[in-house]
C-alpha cells in the first residue's frame, strides 16, 4: 500500500453464507477522501462498511489496511437502535468510551483520552452537557455526542452509517457543515452511508453507487450526469 492509502479493496466479494451481496469491487479510500455510498436499500451498503471495518471478511479478493486502522483507529458511527438511545450514561462517558481501543489493558481512562473527549465534545458544540444523562438528549443531540465518540476514535478516517437519520434539517445541515469541516480543516477522510443524496453530495468529492445494474465509482460531477446519477436528480430533491 501506499503511505496516504487508508483501505484498498482488490476485487472484493462481500456476504453471507453462500449469498453473496457485492462482487468484484475496487475502490481505494485514501487521506481526504469524502466518499458518500449510495443505493437502494438492500444493495449491500451496509455490508461494505462491514468490510471496510474489518467486521466482515471478504467472500473472495483482498481489504488491505493501514497498519494503524488495523490497530482500530477508525472512528465509526453506526446507524442507531432504539436500545442505544436509551444508554444510561453522561455524555462525557459516552464521548469517552470512543477511546477503549487505545485503553488496552489499563483500566483508567489517561488524562491526555480525557481531555481528547473534551475537546471533540468541544468541535461538536456540546461541551456544556458534559454531564448530562445522554438518555435525555435529543436524538440530534444524541448524534453530536456520538459523532464526538467516533472522533475519539478516528485517526485519519471516519466510517459513517446514514448518520442524519432521524435528524430534523437544521441538525442535519449541522452535522454535515461539521463533517466538510473535519475533511477540509482537518484533512479526516470521510466515508458515508446515506440515502439523503442533495446535501451530502453538497460536501462530498466522490460516489460510490451500488446498483442493481453495476457500480458507479467517481466524481460528483461524473456521477451527476451518470445514467444511475440522472435517475437520482429526476427523482432527488
Ligand atoms: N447478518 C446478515 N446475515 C445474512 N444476510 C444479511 C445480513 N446482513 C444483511 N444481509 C443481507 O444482505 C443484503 C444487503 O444488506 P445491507 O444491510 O448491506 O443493505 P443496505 O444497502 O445497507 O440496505 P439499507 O439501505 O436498507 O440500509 C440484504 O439482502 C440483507 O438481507
Amino acid at each position: 500500500m501506499e503511505p496516504h492509502e487508508l483501505i484498498v479493496c482488490r476485487d472484493v466479494s462481500l456476504g453471507y453464507e453462500g449469498q453473496t451481496v457485492l462482487s468484484h469491487l475496487n475502490l481505494t479510500i485514501r487521506d481526504g477522501d469524502y466518499l458518500c455510498i449510495v443505493g437502494d436499500n438492500g444493495s449491500g451498503k451496509s455490508t461494505l462498511l462491514r468490510g471496510l471495518l474489518g467486521l466482515l471478511a471478504p467472500q473472495s479478493g483482498e481489504i488491505l489496511r493501514a497498519p494503524e486502522l488495523e490497530r482500530g483507529a477508525v472512528g465509526y458511527l453506526p446507524q442507531q437502535t432504539r436500545a442505544q438511545r436509551d444508554f444510561p450514561a453522561t455524555v462525557l462517558e459516552v464521548a469517552l468510551s470512543g477511546c477503549l481501543n487505545q485503553k488496552g489493558s489499563r483500566f483508567f481512562y489517561t488524562r491526555a483520552q480525557k481531555s481528547q473527549a473534551l475537546m471533540n465534545l468541544g468541535k461538536l458544540g456540546v461541551l456544556e452537557w458534559k454531564d448530562k444523562s445522554y438518555r435525555e438528549l435529543s436524538g440530534g443531540q444524541q448524534q453530536r455526542v456520538l459523532l464526538a465518540r467516533a472522533l475519539c476514535a478516528a485517526g485519519r478516517l471516519l466510517i459513517l452509517d446514514e448518520p442524519i437519520t432521524g435528524l430534523d434539517p437544521a441538525a442535519a445541515q449541522d452535522l454535515y457543515k461539521t463533517l466538510s469541516y473535519l475533511n477540509t480543516k482537518e484533512g479526516m477522510a470521510i466515508v458515508m452511508v446515506t440515502h439523503d443524496l442533495g446535501p451530502a453530495l453538497r460536501s462530498a468529492r466522490s460516489v460510490l453507487h451500488i446498483g442493481q445494474r453495476g457500480t458507479f465509482l467517481g466524481p460528483v460531477a461524473d456521477y451527476l450526469a451518470s445514467p444511475q446519477g440522472r435517475r437520482f436528480r429526476e427523482v432527488g430533491p
